[in-house]
């Protein structure tokens, strides 16, 4: 019998949203999964568009695979969080193998109770800690030396297209993307990618803000998220500016780093970052929550 059920979320209501993110996995993945009260709920949709892409982006050659033997392609997701969502997604999708990172108690224990709960790609994540008593050392290549790096005024989304010229970004983009504050936070890459480990992409959903009050709080949903999950001093462009400066040192690491972004305006400071590093390769894509930022340095 064809039958169809007429239902309503309160979106406002944590437990709706955390139940309909647990249905939907488990219904159109055929995962198990949940999270303790107030840690963020992802969006699966969104979630899964960012592993698709990477699927299209492995699958370009553009980049030379890192190890063209390996029909499995191996990811890391910097800040896995309790919600182990791109791990789960992409091993129960395209049995892809992952180490997912964090730093705090919470989400590495909860990321390691959803891969245990899901014994059929279990074997392929691990979940790391960070090892929080190695602060990274400050990013003053980067963020201190502004004329060094050339100003990104253009860039085009549907073509991956970003337009480079002139010495530094300007003042307004300075106030705004973090760009002068220096990154002292635990390590992200550099310092947790082992030795000799090869990966063909990395992926980050970052913390965006750099106040809770800034996150928001859409009042028109409940998606949960904690200060560690959402804020950062100096926001995503400061954690991401340390991705850009990890994947300069580990550039035999990875095929392909990737991040989520929160705002146009930091998107186009870290472009220019990139570029100054020589990134062989910008690709970014817009979409409903932000932007995703994709470089290779080959
Ligand atoms: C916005 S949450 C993302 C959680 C999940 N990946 C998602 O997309 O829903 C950011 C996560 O990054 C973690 N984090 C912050 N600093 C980190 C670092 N240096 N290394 C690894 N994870 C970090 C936070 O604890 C948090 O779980």
């Amino acid at each position: 019998m064809d039958y169809h059920v007429r239902g309503k979320i309160d979106w406002t209501d944590f437990n709706a949203t955390r139940e309909l993110t647990r249905v939907l996995l488990h219904h159109d993945y055929g995962l198990n999964w949940w999270i303790p009260d107030g840690q963020l709920c992802p969006t699966v949709p969104n979630r899964s568009d960012y592993i698709h892409w990477i699927e299209d982006l492995l699958s370009s050659d553009i980049i030379p695979k890192v190890q063209a033997d390996r029909n499995t392609a191996k990811g890391f997701d910097i800040g896995t969080g309790a919600n182990c969502i791109y791990p789960l997604l992409g091993a129960s999708l395209l049995g892809w193998k992952f180490v997912g990172s964090d730093v705090t108690d919470v989400a590495l224990e909860w990321a390691d109770k959803n891969v245990k709960s899901n014994p059929h790609i279990s074997e392929l994540i691990e979940i790391r800690r960070v090892n929080m008593e190695n602060p990274a050392s400050s990013s003053e290549e980067l963020n201190d030396e502004p004329g060094k790096y050339g100003q990104c005024t253009d860039v085009d989304f549907d073509n991956g297209k970003a337009v480079v010229i002139g010495p530094s970004p300007p003042a307004h983009l300075l106030m705004h993307s973090g760009i002068g504050k220096s990154y002292g936070g635990p390590p992200i890459l550099v310092g947790v990618v082992k030795d000799g480990e090869k990966f063909d992409f990395c992926m980050c959903n970052p913390p965006f803000f750099e106040t809770i009050e800034e996150a928001g709080l859409n009042p028109k949903t409940s998606c949960g998220g904690t200060m560690q999950e959402m804020v950062f001093p100096g926001g995503d462009s400061v954690f991401i500016t340390r991705i850009i400066e990890d994947s300069v040192q580990l550039r035999q690491s990875f095929l392909w780093y990737t991040s989520m972004v929160g705002s146009k305006t930091n998107l186009k400071v870290l472009i220019s970052k990139l570029w100054a590093v020589g990134a062989t390769i910008v690709k970014t894509t817009e979409f409903v929550q932000g932007q995703t930022c994709r470089w290779g340095l080959a």
